[in-house]
């Protein structure tokens, strides 16, 4: 018997976000969510997910979505990129948003990196999705993990002040599920 298609996450925000976005997308499409403790190595985003997808999909024997989320800092050379889930559990918010005191260049890109995967030993499809902003010198508002220091390029609000739905149009995870999303309906 087939599997449902599964989110293998164990971030409730990520589920969340992830749900919000297929039901204003329209598409019908449904997800449960398997709270699996798959392991994340270290290399490039696209690395990463596609490690941890391949990973996803042999634990759960079934078909699988992974999102590996990145936060890259331009003055930093990308860093701490896919490593940002340590900073922002020792640090929190606004700790993360003083280690780039002394820095001019406060620009940031946020990545999702979203992987599929049909099964054990199934190819992965990546879909990834960025938003380009900056991060605030201190949090504003409170809410899931580094949103309250992320502040979108043009917007006023960081992610943690404006409505679900307004991140959802622009944010990184917003991207890459609608990518997502038009891939699935292909299957
Ligand atoms: O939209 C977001 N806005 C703010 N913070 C966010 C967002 N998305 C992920 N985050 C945080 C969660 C974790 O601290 C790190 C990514 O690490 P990451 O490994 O992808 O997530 P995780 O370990 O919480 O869940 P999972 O079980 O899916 O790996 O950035
Ligand atoms: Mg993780």
């Amino acid at each position: 018997m087939t599997k449902p298609l599964a989110l293998i996450t164990g971030n409730i925000n990520k589920v969340k976000e992830v749900k919000r976005i297929l039901a204003s997308d329209d598409s019908s499409i449904d997800l449960i969510n398997v709270k699996l403790d798959v392991p994340e190595i270290q290399g490039t985003y696209e690395e990463v997910v596609m490690a941890k997808a391949a990973a996803a999909a042999v634990a759960y024997d079934g078909p699988v979505i992974v999102d590996d989320t990145s936060l890259c800092f331009t003055s930093w050379k990308g860093l701490p990129g896919p490593y940002i889930k340590d900073f922002i559990t020792r640090l929190g918010p606004s700790g993360l948003a003083h280690v780039l005191d002394g820095f001019e260049d406060r620009s940031a890109t946020a990545v999702a990196s979203f992987a599929y995967c049909a099964g054990p030993g199934e190819e992965v499809k990546l879909f990834i999705g960025k938003c380009d902003g900056s991060i605030t010198k201190e949090a504003h508002g409170s809410g899931f993990g580094w949103d309250p220091v992320f502040l979108p390029k043009g917007k006023k609000q960081t992610y943690a002040e404006m409505p679900g739905g307004e991140k959802d149009a622009i944010s990184h995870r917003g991207k890459a599920v609608r990518l997502l999303c038009e891939f699935l309906k292909t299957l």
